[in-house]
């Protein structure tokens, strides 16, 4: 470290000491998040360098998104691109325990298995879960090889089990030529924010999308995705999709058709291909720009996460400078959209192993779906539908899941979703009918194998090496616990968590640690995670040249920019495609929220002027 960023760390250890930046001034906490920030892109971006390497293209003759997320850093046109490898923010773990030390089922069992929903109250709801996911789908998928390992619970746990044993195949490790990593798994999606998720991320997932029309996407008449004939959605990503990720896939598909419609209104003369390739850029800036400053603001809900996001996007100057004068005072002042040119800090764009991680929320998903009867007939505006039916997640997955939601309607499962709460990330959350999964295939076919996800997922992170969560907050600049107590107020967990790893804080697994990590007020995923996200969030706008070179209206055209201009949040694009449901069924702010609780109430204190929440 320079001496310089030594002094730095300094500043932001000794604010972490005191457990002090959310309870700042907005300002501050703002000072606080871009150090840490800074710190994290010198020291928490490694070059994972594989033996894969690309070539210089003429930028000026890819002036859109290709269907692999080649040609988009601005003198590599393999960075980023489909079946690259994932990269790192940390050195590999350097645990002395092995693969099944303590063992995934006992992990799963003692820790993680759901014992009574707990959910996120009022904050997030189901939209914003299955949001989760369909961003997810957007950036990463791990190859897996062709090995399959079996995982049998220990006797200890195994009555506890659904599955007493079960199979999955490896992750697909590469040789990297790196010396600081040697191996390195690969990502079977395009990590940019491209909206593959709907487009697909090759040019045989593209073309199974495209109605060849008017630039526009296959859709159903009611509303949803088009199936094969196999009763598999026709989408730019079909695995482990459940009802309403695949509702968020069409709302988005109606979005790209919208735009066509807009864009051939205002420029009779371009063709199929040219409104499909506009059309595709601005429906993947408006998915990034509302997960930026309207899902990400709703997951940390504090008036300086809200201040952070949005000078992401806006800069410290706000919209209307930004909107009028474009990016012309730098990333600070102006955002990270529309910067002259792409900002890797030296190392190439990936999502990496830490990011994966630190996404697992499968606590998110609940047990049942709780159906609204929107055809009740209200008169009153902002009236709470009953509940008229529960369904079994189980009956929402694949493709009985498909077939359900088109008896369903796109309609009601929108409103029924957005009325119930999301599960929270906490132990003793993870759902239990993910214990006994029918998981997919690459192209959405039912496996043979059932897997135990929760047992699983410890053992993915152990398997990539990704530190465990007292070694991954030491590579974070964090300080780490030296025992249970300063991880948790909650007894019962440190009983449990003594139970499991004894006193061996070392030992203990990620994906555990930030479930059991107490919250920081408005925070719905821990801390820990969220400096990953700190780094990561930006550096998905910021590396991306088509948020920041080609964010112009020569790339977009005027009035496709003017359509990424005008939206700023989920209510918006609900709005386009049902202009009558947030009226008659939103009171909330955000339709990430849960929609029956109250708005966000004014606050007449300028937003950098506030103290701290
Ligand atoms: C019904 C909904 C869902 C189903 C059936 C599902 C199922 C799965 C399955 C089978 C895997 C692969 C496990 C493996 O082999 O390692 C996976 C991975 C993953 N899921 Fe989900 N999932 C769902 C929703 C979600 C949601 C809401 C999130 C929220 C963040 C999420 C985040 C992830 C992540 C981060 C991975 C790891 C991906 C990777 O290893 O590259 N999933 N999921």
């Amino acid at each position: 470290m320079s001496l310089f960023d030594r002094f730095l760390f300094y500043v932001v250890h000794m604010v972490d000491k005191l457990g002090l930046w959310h309870r700042l001034p907005v300002l501050i906490g703002l000072g606080y998040l871009a150090l840490r920030r800074h710190l994290h892109q010198r020291y928490n971006l490694l070059h994972v360098e594989t033996t894969m390497s690309g070539k210089k293209y003429d930028v000026h003759q890819y002036p859109h998104r290709t269907a692999d997320g080649k040609c988009n850093h601005p003198t590599d046109d393999i960075v980023g691109s489909q079946g690259t490898i994932f990269g790192r923010n940390m050195h590999p773990s350097t645990t002395k325990y092995g693969l099944l030390e303590p063992h995934p089922s006992v992990v799963a069992t003692k820790l993680l298995e759901r014992r009574k929903i707990v959910d996120c109250g009022k904050q997030f709801n189901m939209i914003a879960c299955s949001w989760l996911q369909f961003m997810i789908h957007d950036w990463i998928d791990h190859m897996e090889d062709t090995h399959q390992v079996e995982i049998v619970a220990p006797k200890e746990v195994a009555g506890q089990c659904p599955l007493k044993s079960f199979k999955f195949y490896k992750s697909k490790e590469i040789s990297t030529g790196s010396l600081q990593t040697k191996t390195g798994f690969v990502n079977s999606r395009t990590p940019w924010w491209d909206g593959s998720v709907i487009y697909g991320n090759n040019e045989a997932g593209m073309g199974k999308v495209r109605a060849y029309k008017d630039g526009k996407l296959k859709i159903s008449s009611d509303g949803l995705l088009e199936h094969d004939e196999k009763g598999i959605p026709i989408s730019g990503d079909v695995r482990n999709c459940w009802a309403g990720f695949s509702l968020l896939q069409a709302l988005f598909v109606k979005e790209h058709n919208l735009v066509c419609d807009m864009l051939k209104e205002n420029y009779p003369d371009f063709d199929d291909e040219k409104l499909y390739q506009l059309s595709r850029l601005v429906t993947s800036a408006v998915i990034a720009k509302i997960h930026t400053i309207d899902w990400t603001v709703e997951l940390l809900k504090t008036d300086t996460l809200l201040a952070a996001m949005r000078i992401n996007w806006y800069g410290l100057l706000g919209k209307k400078i930004k909107d009028k004068f474009g990016n012309i005072f730098g990333p600070e002042l102006s955002g990270l959209v529309g910067l002259k040119s792409p900002q890797d800090h030296g190392v190439p764009y990936s999502l990496t192993e830490e990011f994966v991680s630190v996404y697992r929320m499968h606590t998110t998903l609940p047990e049942k779906i709780l159906l609204r009867d929107i055809d009740s007939k209200a008169s009153k505006q902002k009236y709470t539908p009953p509940i008229e039916e529960e369904v079994n997640m189980k009956d929402l997955i694949g493709k009985e899941g498909e077939n359900r939601l088109s008896k369903i309607g796109m309609e009601k499962m929108l409103v029924s979703m957005g009325y119930q709460a999301c599960g929270a990330v906490t132990l003793w959350n993870y759902p239990s009918w993910m214990r006994d999964l029918v998981a997919h295939d690459i192209d959405g076919d039912e496996r043979p194998d059932r897997v135990d996800m929760a047992s699983l997922e410890i053992y993915r992170d152990r398997e990539r090496k990704v530190p465990r969560y007292n070694e991954f907050r030491r590579n974070l600049l964090m300080i780490p616990i030296s025992k249970w107590e300063d991880l948790t107020d909650d007894e019962e967990v440190i009983d449990a968590l003594y139970e499991v790893y004894g006193d061996d804080v070392e030992k203990l697994d990620l994906l555990v640690g930030i479930h059991a990590e107490k919250k920081i007020k408005g925070f719905a995923i821990s801390e820990t995670a969220f400096f990953i996200f700190v780094l990561i969030a930006s550096r998905r706008l910021e590396a991306d040249r088509f948020f920041t070179t080609n964010f112009n209206s020569q790339t977009y055209t005027e009035e496709g920019l003017q359509w990424v201009n005008r939206t700023e949040c989920l209510k918006d694009v609900i709005d386009r495609h049902f202009p009558e449901m947030s009226r008659n069924y939103m009171r909330c702010s955000s339709a990430f929220s849960v929609w029956d609780s109250d708005p966000n109430a004014p606050n007449y204190i300028p937003l950098y002027l506030r103290p701290a929440s």
